[in-house]
């Protein structure tokens, strides 16, 4: 591997570099990166502006196969990848090598979706010239590709919500030239995929801006990026922070632009009296299994149970402290992700209102992150705001309510969330009923009996919810719905058929399924 990163078709090089650091030593990884310019941005984009008229007309099977052609030259590169995402992530072999299959696979389900062809929305009010009092136009709906979109990639998936990610597939799904700014904490992982995704452009004999990649660690590269004229879109998963600072930029520039942000989430698990009657005890093992995947490193993450007090909550409590206390320290992605959950996880040790349940096994050596486990009462966690921050990491609090009222309080006190889950058994069918109306104002995804994390890539699922869950609650970044950020309709009024374009023509020569008004 050489340090460089693909700008179009070219491999662009640079005396500025960085290197990669092994979280769970936390030594230096060779070799070192050429850092980008803010001139290498813009090179980018103009790549990108130029590629877009040509790449989003092409039919739908040839876009089909490209996304095709990157999973192929992923699945090439598997070894070498996965041993690479390791060192860069402290992830675990397994993890990283499902990821892998997620990538290829949700590459290739957009492809299944381009073939379908729903996704263009076309929509044909034949004209009716004999109508009265006025006549009709002949009025022709599709939808098309926004433009160059920029996808920020994520720290905890460095494959499948990162260079070749959900945001990635879905741009380039909807006809949008991608320049993804790679994540600093593995950019070996991103520039591999990155020059996979070039060998694809250049196999497919498509413009060579409708992919580069620009890293660095200086936030001011992807500020640059979305302030970028060229650019119409943006996809991010990561902080609170970034994503709100990627907002404000957008909307300040002269023509703003929409941010699909995926941020803050703590997942309300919700446990219902017969659930917690007929399974306390399996409920809080599975619940810990939940939690300590992956270090907890995912926005979808059980960050807190609600249940109402009762001696079946103390067995679901003793089951769930007994398994996190025997919980293994996990590296973490970063030093600096490391820190932050430490300081969250102190944070709550110390609150007069909360009490530590549980922590993992001591750590030994690098960023090892302690699973934590505490309760509060539904009272206290009303009261203070700062119990329901995100602690991002294998950390939850169990609040314990008075009544279902109170269970109520607190879903009505939360934020937006990606997800609420239920824990219900038949008898607690009429109580959960009761409280949906407020999950569904909560959250995207509500999900029965099982853990929120995991999310399956499919064409019903909604990863995406209201603020801070994401930026724009109207949407999804998983499954094929998400190519929806990408598109926007544009109507055809009495054009000549040979003016149209092949979505809409009279003949309808690419088969797309259509709508007549
Ligand atoms: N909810 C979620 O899915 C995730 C949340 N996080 C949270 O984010 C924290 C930090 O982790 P990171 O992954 O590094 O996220 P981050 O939000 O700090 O960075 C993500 C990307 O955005 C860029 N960025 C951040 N702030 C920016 C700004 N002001 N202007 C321009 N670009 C900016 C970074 O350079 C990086 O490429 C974690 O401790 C955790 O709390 C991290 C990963 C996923
Ligand atoms: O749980 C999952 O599979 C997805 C989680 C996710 O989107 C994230 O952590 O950013």
């Amino acid at each position: 591997m050489d340090g460089t990163f693909p700008i179009g078709a070219r491999a662009v090089d640079s005396d500025i570099t960085f290197l990669a650091i092994d979280p769970s030593t936390d030594a230096k990884i060779e070799p070192a990166f050429a850092v980008s310019s803010e001139a290498d941005v813009a090179d980018a984009c103009k790549l990108a502006a130029a590629a877009f008229d040509t790449f989003r007309e092409i039919d739908p099977e040839a876009r089909a196969v490209f996304l095709e052609t990157i999973a192929d030259e992923i699945e090439a590169i598997h070894e070498p990848l996965v041993a690479r995402a390791i060192q860069e992530s402290g992830l675990p072999r397994p993890r990283l090598e499902g990821e892998r299959g997620r990538t290829t696979g949700q590459l290739r389900l957009f492809a299944k979706h381009l073939r379908a062809g729903t996704w263009a929305s076309v929509v044909i009010d034949q004209a009716q010239p004999d109508r009265k009092p006025m006549p009709r136009s002949d009025l022709r709906q599709r939808r098309i590709a926004v433009g160059p979109v920029a996808v920020f990639g994520a720290s905890n998936f460095p494959l499948a919500f990162s260079v070749a990610g959900g945001d990635t597939a879905s741009a380039l799904a909807a006809g949008c030239p991608v320049v993804v700014k790679g994540h600093p904490a593995h950019p070996g992982t991103s520039v591999m995929v990155g020059k996979a995704i070039q060998a694809a452009v250049a196999k497919c004999g498509l413009p060579e801006g409708v992919f580069s990649l620009v890293q660095g660690p200086a936030n001011e590269l992807g500020a640059a990026l979305v302030t970028d004229p060229r650019i119409k879109a943006v996809g991010f998963t990561g902080s609170r922070g970034g994503g709100l600072a990627l907002v404000a930029l957008a909307a300040a520039r002269p023509e703003p632009i929409p941010v699909y942000a995926e941020m803050s989430s703590i997942n309300p698990v919700i446990l219902f009296p017969a659930a917690l009657a007929a399974r306390g005890e399996a409920l809080g093992k599975a619940y810990v299994g939940s939690l300590t995947m992956g270090s907890g490193q995912f926005c979808t993450n059980p960050g807190i149970v609600v249940a109402v007090d009762s001696p079946d909550l103390d067995v679901f409590v003793a089951a769930a402290a007994a398994a996190l206390g025997e919980a293994a320290p996990q590296v973490m992605l970063t030093p600096g992700i490391h820190a932050s959950y430490e300081q969250g996880v102190s944070a709550l040790a110390g609150h007069d209102a909360v009490e530590t349940l549980a922590r993992g096994t001591e750590a030994e050596g690098a960023n090892r992150g302690r699973a934590a486990l505490f309760s509060t009462t539904g009272k206290a966690f009303v009261a203070d705001p700062a119990l329901s921050h995100e602690v991002f990491g294998a950390a939850s609090i169990i609040v314990r309510c008075t009544d279902l009222a109170e269970v109520r309080s607190v879903l009505e006190k939360i934020e937006g969330q990606l997800t609420i889950t239920l824990q219900i058994d038949e008898g607690d069918h009429a109580d959960a009923a009761a409280l949906l109306p407020v999950l569904e104002r909560k959250a995207g995804r509500i999900l029965a009996n099982g853990w929120p994390t995991g999310v399956e890539v499919a064409p019903a699922m909604v990863h995406g919810g209201p603020f801070p869950a994401t930026s724009d609650p109207r949407t999804t970044s998983v499954g094929s719905a998400a190519i929806e950020r990408f598109l926007r309709p544009v109507c055809y009024q009495d054009l000549p058929d040979a003016l149209l374009p092949k979505a809409v023509k009279h003949g309808n020569p690419l088969g797309l399924p259509r709508t007549e008004g």
